[in-house]
């Protein structure tokens, strides 16, 4: 049994659901109330990928507030993959997006330079006070190179293991090739090669589209 670690971050602005994504996807529970980060959680997950893989993703759920993001450059440091989230109902949470993923790029990259994939997720779907069009979160992941993008709901539990699994064919798919000769991670490519990506970003927003 091979196993491989993945390092993925959460983030975006203040109270956009970042720990109550990473509970539902770890533990299946959901919280009403708010308890603001400090810094940094930490959570972890083991999933079998196939009958001789594991996966172990460590996920670091970082503050939103402003007071933390001066330590973003240590949290940032080796991660395979990254989630950004906003709130469908707060628009400035979607500018801030920007924000958000020039951090990212500018203080993180892969080992071979390349940009850390990263998923850009509309969560709080389930509230009918929505404050971004669909058409304004393509663009923006058009524009600033996001993988792929998806509506969420980590109240109703709609596309969080979805998301996830996307992200984990990403980081599956990217360090296969990149390590392609090397032992480590040469036999870690599932069996039946690797996904296309143009064809998963449209599964992961076509279905938003019906979830939602
Ligand atoms: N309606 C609705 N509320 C949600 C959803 N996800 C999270 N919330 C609520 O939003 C509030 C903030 O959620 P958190 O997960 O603590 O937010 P955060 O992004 O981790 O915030 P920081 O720790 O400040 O960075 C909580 O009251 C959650 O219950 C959702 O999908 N729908």
């Amino acid at each position: 049994m091979s196993e491989v670690l993945f390092k993925v971050l959460i983030i975006g602005d203040p109270t956009v659901g970042k720990t109550s994504f990473v509970q539902r996807y770890v533990n299946n529970s959901y919280r009403r109330d708010y308890k603001m980060t400090i810094g940094v959680d930490f959570a972890l997950k083991v999933i079998k990928w196939s009958d001789n893989q594991n996966i172990k993703l460590q996920l670091w759920d970082i503050a939103g507030q402003e007071r933390f993001t001066s330590m973003t450059r240590v949290y940032y440091k080796d991660a395979h993959a990254c989630i950004v989230m906003f709130d469908l109902t707060q628009r400035t949470t979607f500018q801030n997006v920007v924000k958000w993923k020039k951090d990212l790029d500018t203080k993180c990259t892969l080992k071979d330079g390349s940009f850390v994939p990263c998923l850009l997720l509309a969560n709080k779907c389930d509230l009918s006070n929505r404050d971004v069009e669909q058409g304004e979160i393509e663009e923006m992941c058009k524009e600033h190179d996001f993988v792929g993008w998806t509506e969420t709901s980590v109240k109703e539990n709609l596309m969080i293991e979805e998301s996830m699994r996307f992200l984990i064919e990403e980081m599956m798919t990217k360090h296969a090739v990149m390590d392609a000769f090397s032992d480590s991670y040469g036999s870690s490519v599932p069996a039946g090669g690797r996904i296309n990506l143009a064809a998963n970003n449209n599964a992961l927003t076509q279905q938003t589209r019906c979830s939602c």
